[in-house]
């Protein structure tokens, strides 16, 4: 780990269409304050050049592209994430266990400097009626539940959950387990399509290890002031 890295359990969530209203947020953060999040719209519209340029300004960064697909192609781009250097990189657990434990396999080659391995289980803006559409019998926190332990068993290091879910899944995992939490949303914020939301301070409360956090930040009219009084209020 560099010297500068943060603390603070913020990942900021570069969701941009546009290259230069990533670069004047950017431009305002440090890598102290928070790591970055490259999704599927960032890495779809640039490439592992996104991921290469902030990692040259210092910034740990969780390549969130949640793999899902037959165990030799995710372990193979699990791989190819190993190669780029990244902090994080997702899959999905829906994807089993052969899957998961496929991914881990490949990271193996890599030891200490393998980027941490976490698996999506229910997404933060499903609702439980959602789930029954899609055939998954019971509500999202015992879906969450089984997910994350299946997810353990396979040997990766956490998962991403909603914040409403960290009570169970601290309950059922050890303390090392990493459960990374999107949808939060500070007092007063906008939901957007996020519907298992929490605060930030909350979220950590609840057993969050890292906290994802986008428009929140990204689309406030005072992006650093925004992070800064997030920061401030975990104590950062
Ligand atoms: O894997 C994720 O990061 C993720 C999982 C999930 O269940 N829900 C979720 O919102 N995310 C991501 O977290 C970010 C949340 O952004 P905001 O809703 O703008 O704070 C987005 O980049 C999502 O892709």
């Amino acid at each position: 780990m560099s010297s500068k890295t943060p603390l603070s359990p913020v990942i900021i969530a570069l969701d941009f269409a546009r290259r230069a209203e990533l670069d004047a947020l950017v431009d305002q953060l440090d890598p102290s304050q928070c790591r970055l999040k490259v999704g599927k719209e960032l890495f779809t519209l640039f490439g592992p050049e996104i991921v290469r340029s902030l990692q040259q300004r210092g910034f740990e960064v969780f390549l969130d592209l949640k793999f899902h697909d037959i165990p030799n192609t995710t372990a193979a781009a699990v791989a190819a994430a190993a190669e780029l250097g990244v902090w994080m990189v997702n899959v999905h657990a829906s994807g089993g266990a052969k899957m998961m434990s496929a991914a881990k396999t490949a990271l193996l080659p890599y030891g200490k400097d393998a980027p941490l391995l976490i698996a999506v289980t229910v997404l933060t803006s499903m609702h439980s009626d959602e789930l029954a559409a899609i055939g998954v019998a019971g509500d999202a926190p015992a879906q969450v539940s089984r997910l994350a332990a299946l997810t353990a068993e396979c040997g990766l290091d956490g998962v991403v959950c909603s914040a409403q879910e960290t009570p169970i899944l601290r309950a059922q995992s050890s303390d090392q387990f990493l459960l990374v939490t999107p949808g939060i949303r500070p007092a007063g914020s906008e939901l957007g399509d996020q519907t298992r939301v929490a605060t930030p301070a909350d979220a950590m409360a609840m057993g969050s290890s890292h906290l994802v956090i986008g428009r929140p930040v990204t689309r406030s009219a005072n992006p650093l002031a925004a992070l800064k009084a997030i920061n401030q209020s975990l104590g950062y």
